[in-house]
C-alpha cells in the first residue's frame, strides 16, 4: 500500500522571470518502506520536501498530484493539512537544537505538542513520555524532561526529536538530513535507531540527505535528483553496485576519491 504518492510535483519561483526548482517530480513510498532523496545542494531536495508539505509561500508556487495514506492532499485546505502533519506526518531537522524551544524544559515541549493526541493524564502521561525517550534509549527520562534544550548534548537532542515525531506512531516520517549537525559516533547510533523504527514500525520514511552511506544503511530505494530533476531512481544496492546516470556514477566517483564517506561538504565540492 502507497503512503505517500507524488505525481509531477513542479516548485516554481515566480520574480521577474518564472524560475523552475523542482521540475515534475514522481515518486511513491510504500507502508515500511524508506526512500533515500540524495542530491548535491541545490539540486531541489528541500524543496521537494516543501512542496509536498505546502509550506511554501509566494514567490514560490507549487504544482502536484500528491496522495498522502489515500488522501488527495491537494483537495485539504492549508489547515486540515496542519491537523494531519501534526499526527499523521513525523518531522525530523537536520539542526536539534534550532528546533526546540530555547526557554522551555523538553518535558514542557513534549506535552506541548502531545497532549491533544493523547487521552493520558497526569502521572500516566509523565509515564508515556519516559517510556518514549526508553524506547530512543534514553534511560534517565525523567531528568531530561526536567532540562532545557541547551543542557542536552546534540545527539540527545536529536533522539527527543525522533521520540515526538514517531510517538503518535505517523503513516510518513519525513527525516531531512537526520545525522548532519552529529558527531560520527552518535550519528551510527542514530542512524540504527531509524532502522530499528523502520522495521517495527509500519511507517513510510522520506530520508533526505547528502550522505549516500547514511541513506543506503536504511533506505531501500534512492532517488537521486539534480538541477531539480530526478535523474536517476534505484534499489540501493543496484545503486551503490551500478550507478546508471551520469550524476549517479559522479557520485560514486567521488565516493571512493574521497575514500567511501560522502558528506555534505565533500559531496558538493567534488560533484555539485
Ligand atoms: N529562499 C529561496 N529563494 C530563492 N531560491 C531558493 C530559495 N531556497 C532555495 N532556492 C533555490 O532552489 C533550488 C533548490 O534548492 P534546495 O534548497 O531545494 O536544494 P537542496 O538540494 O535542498 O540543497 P541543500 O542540500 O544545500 O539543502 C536551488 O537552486 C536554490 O538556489
Amino acid at each position: 500500500m502507497k503512503i505517500l504518492d507524488v505525481e509531477n510535483l513542479t516548485v516554481k519561483m515566480m520574480k521577474e522571470a518564472e524560475q523552475i526548482l523542482v521540475d515534475s517530480v514522481s515518486f511513491h513510498i510504500k507502508k515500511g518502506e524508506c526512500l533515500g532523496l540524495i542530491g548535491a545542494s541545490g539540486s531541489g531536495k528541500t524543496m521537494t520536501v516543501k512542496g509536498i508539505l505546502d509550506l511554501l509561500n509566494p514567490p514560490f508556487f507549487v504544482e502536484s498530484k500528491i496522495t498522502l495514506n489515500n488522501m488527495s492532499w491537494e483537495s485539504l485546505k492549508k489547515s486540515e493539512k496542519r491537523k494531519i502533519m501534526a499526527k499523521d506526518i513525523g518531522i525530523i531537522l537536520q539542526n536539534p537544537m534550532n528546533a526546540f524551544d530555547p526557554l522551555m524544559r523538553i518535558g514542557k515541549q513534549m506535552h506541548h505538542y502531545l497532549y491533544p493526541y493523547t487521552k493520558l493524564k497526569g502521572e500516566e502521561f509523565t509515564n508515556w513520555l519516559i517510556s518514549l525517550l526508553e524506547e530512543v534509549h534514553i534511560s534517565h527520562g525523567e531528568d531530561v524532561l526536567k532540562k532545557y534544550p541547551h543542557q542536552l548534548s546534540g545527539g540527545m537532542l536529536q533522539r527527543v526529536m525522533i521520540a515526538l515525531s514517531t510517538a503518535l506512531s505517523p503513516a510518513l516520517i519525513i527525516a531531512d538530513e537526520p545525522t548532519t549537525a552529529i558527531d560520527s559516533q552518535t550519528q551510527r547510533e542514530i542512524l540504527k535507531l531509524l532502522k530499528s523504527i523502520k522495521s517495527k514500525n509500519e511507517s513510510g520514511i522520506l530520508m533526505v540527505s547528502h550522505d549516500i552511506d547514511a541513506v543506503c544503511s536504511i533506505a531501500d530505494r534512492i532517488i537521486l535528483m539534480d538541477r531539480g530533476r530526478i535523474v536517476e531512481q534505484s534499489d540501493c544496492v543496484d545503486f551503490l553496485r551500478d550507478p546508471k546516470s551520469i550524476q549517479g556514477k559522479n557520485l560514486m566517483k567521488c565516493k571512493s576519491k574521497l575514500g567511501g564517506e560522502i558528506h555534505a561538504f565533500g559531496y558538493t565540492k567534488c560533484v555539485g
